[in-house]
């Protein structure tokens, strides 16, 4: 069975059906994106404002009943607001964030198998079950930093799997780096990815790792953000072009108030 944990149905909140709210773009339109079937790689150098960006996603999910959150924090604390909010919490610990990831992939293929068996191709809101978001700060920890060379090989390995086919069974990727560079993100994975975030880099192949080869050289180029526009960042949705956008910062005074109130929420679901 597609089932939610604890059979309950959100009675309240948001649901990960819903846009997810991320900033305003430079013409003065928000920036409001499906996140649902689809992932998202944020990357940019330190202080560029990934870790706002990540917040305003984080928060979504956080408000959402339909949203099961794994958080792997490389560092700790950039999501450890969030920590008593997640289903799984994984700091700096690669034997930990494998066995996640390992965890999520059999997830995964237990839902394919279900949707099979039902003859069909992805969940769907009226489905009583949890969306997983899976949230990866810093991925250079786990994929270059931390463990022996096989450990990262095999995080890279089970991240692309995620990443390739979770989306329609309800498995969302959401993945930051301070380091932009091919080692990092692959070509491979970074394609995978529906949406792309490009906070200032320092050079324009920085920006192309992140974006696609060849976006600097027609103007889309993130090195061209100035140090001090902080959180502005260039977003590629699939078969688009980059567009400049400044992401909405929540401040921690925020982040205590949205924990306190998506808990609620999450100890508020009835049972169906
Ligand atoms: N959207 C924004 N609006 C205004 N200020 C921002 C915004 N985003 C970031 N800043 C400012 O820039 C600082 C650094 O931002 P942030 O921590 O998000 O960067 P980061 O890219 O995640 O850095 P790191 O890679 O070191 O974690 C914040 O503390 C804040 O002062």
């Amino acid at each position: 069975m597609l089932t939610r944990k604890n059979e309950t149905i959100p009675v309240a909140g948001l649901s990960i059906y819903e846009p997810v709210h991320l900033g305003i773009y430079e013409d003065g339109f928000g920036v409001d994106i499906e996140l649902i079937y689809r992932n998202i790689l944020l990357a940019g150098e330190p202080g560029s404002g990934k870790s706002g960006g990540l917040n305003n996603i984080v928060a979504h999910g956080a408000l959402c009943p339909d949203v099961s959150l794994w958080l792997l924090d490389g560092k700790q604390v950039e999501l450890g607001l969030w920590r008593d909010l997640a289903d799984v919490f994984i700091g700096p610990d690669i034997d930990g964030a494998l066995l996640a990831l390992e965890r999520l992939q059999a997830e995964m293929n237990r839902r394919y198998a279900e949707l099979d068996r039902v003859r069909r191709r992805k969940i769907a809101q009226s489905d009583p079950i949890d969306v997983i978001m899976v949230v990866i700060d810093e991925l250079a920890l786990f994929s270059a930093t931390m463990g022996t060379r096989d450990q990262q090989d095999q995080f890279v390995r089970l991240l692309r799997d995620l990443v390739a086919r979770g989306r329609a069974a309800g498995v969302i990727v959401v993945a930051a780096t301070q380091r932009p560079s091919a080692d990092i993100i692959p070509t491979s994975l970074r394609d995978l990815f529906g949406y792309r975030l490009a906070y200032r880099c320092t050079t324009d192949s920085s920006s192309d790792i992140i974006l696609g080869r060849g976006w600097a050289a027609q103007g889309y180029d993130a090195s061209k953000i100035a140090p001090e526009e902080r959180g502005v960042g260039l977003l590629l949705a699939e078969g688009g072009f980059p567009r400049r956008m400044k992401t909405a910062y929540l401040t921690d005074a925020h982040i205590y108030s949205l924990v306190d109130y998506a808990r609620q929420l999450r100890t508020k679901k009835t049972v169906a």
